[in-house]
């Protein structure tokens, strides 16, 4: 391989995570739910550190945060191709909008339920020390 495939590739990799950083801050700029998953985000990170949780429950945690917000960004994409298709009403325009955004919802569903077995515990714990004093 010469020195210049090298850079090439090198550039190529480059430009592909320049892209899908300009589609994440265009994304996070622009859409309301990105902007709610982040800031919910960075509350289960701090409630995380707070509660000292195990690192399985930390792996559990990362899976429902990356996965919500990829599932938001790929949603979002859906929007912008629905758009960009038709501005006319229509039953195809409206159903892929539609399932885009209930895998979201789906997966939200999911990371919240995560969330409940992985705190409720250790919130009710925290309770019942300090009725104990
Ligand atoms: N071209 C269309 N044809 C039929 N129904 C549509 C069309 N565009 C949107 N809809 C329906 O209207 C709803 C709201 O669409 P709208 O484009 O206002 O918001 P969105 O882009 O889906 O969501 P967000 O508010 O997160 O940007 C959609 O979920 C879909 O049910």
């Amino acid at each position: 391989m010469g020195l210049k495939d090298k850079t090439s590739k090198g550039s190529r990799w480059r430009k592909t995570f320049v892209y899908a950083w300009q589609g994440l801050m265009d994304a996070l700029g622009k859409e309301k739910n990105l902007q709610f998953h982040f800031v919910f985000a960075s509350i289960m990170v701090v409630c995380s550190f707070i509660f000292s949780i195990s690192r399985t429950e930390w792996l559990f945690v990362i899976l429902s945060i990356f996965g919500v917000i990829a599932l938001e960004l790929m949603n979002t994409a859906v929007e912008r191709v629905v758009d960009l298709v038709t501005k006319e009403y229509h039953p195809l325009a409206k159903q892929a909008k539609d399932i885009a955004a209930a895998s979201v919802l789906v997966y939200a569903f999911m990371s919240v339920i995560i969330g409940l077995v992985i705190f409720l515990p250790k919130v009710i714990q925290l309770f019942e020390k300090w009725l104990v004093f």
